[in-house]
């Protein structure tokens, strides 16, 4: 049991939207890791940050893709940070993930000013936003197989972009 895709990328590239109608169109199911932890914790994200810092957010995400990646069967979306941790990284090889791309017009426009997501709760977000594109950027790229730049195209169109990267990958497994 493994997942048939695995997205990555910054916050606003569309990994839970685009995610969960991949899923839907692939007919399996879709999970989370953000979901999987707050459902494990039985509290918000923003309040693990708060609580108990990014340090440890990170050990119980590196846990909760582990566990993903080992059991669940769908569509999975990852937290933007987790492909950070190089754990998580090795756990991912061999996997077919898929880098969702977003430049820091569209990033920012997409995540607007939300409070849920606590590493852009900051005092200036355009240019938290930018320097962790800058950071991730390479990071994304060494993880996926796959990269496709969302900012011009719907959600579905995305989609569609994902399947066309990973039929030939679908065709060779047989599935
Ligand atoms: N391709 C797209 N075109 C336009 N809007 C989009 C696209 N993908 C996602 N969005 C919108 O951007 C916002 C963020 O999308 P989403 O929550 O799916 O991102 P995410 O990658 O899961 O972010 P996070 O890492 O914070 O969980 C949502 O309001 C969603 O509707
Ligand atoms: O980009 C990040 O580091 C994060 C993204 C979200 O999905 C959450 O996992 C959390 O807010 C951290
Ligand atoms: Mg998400």
């Amino acid at each position: 049991m493994s997942p048939v895709a695995v997205l990555i990328g910054p916050p606003g590239a569309g990994k839970s939207t685009v995610g969960e109608l991949l899923a839907e169109r692939l007919g399996v199911p879709f999970t989370d890791s953000d979901s999987i932890i707050e459902a494990d914790q039985g509290r918000a994200i923003s309040d693990i940050f708060l609580s108990d810092g990014e340090a440890a957010f990170r050990v119980m995400e590196r846990e909760a893709v582990a566990r993903a990646l080992a059991e669940h069967d769908g569509v999975l979306a990852l937290g933007g940070g987790a492909p950070m941790t190089e754990g998580v990284r090795a756990d991912l090889e061999g996997h077919p993930v898929v880098f969702l791309a977003v430049g820091l017009a569209a990033g920012v426009r997409r995540v607007g000013l939300s409070t849920a997501r606590p590493l852009l709760a900051g005092v200036n977000p355009r240019a938290t936003f930018s320097a962790l594109l800058q950071e991730r950027l390479p990071v994304y790229r060494a993880a996926a197989r796959h990269e496709i730049a969302t900012d011009h195209l719907e959600p579905a169109a995305v989609v569609d972009a994902v399947l066309a990267a990973l039929s030939p990958e679908a065709d060779r497994a047989g599935r």
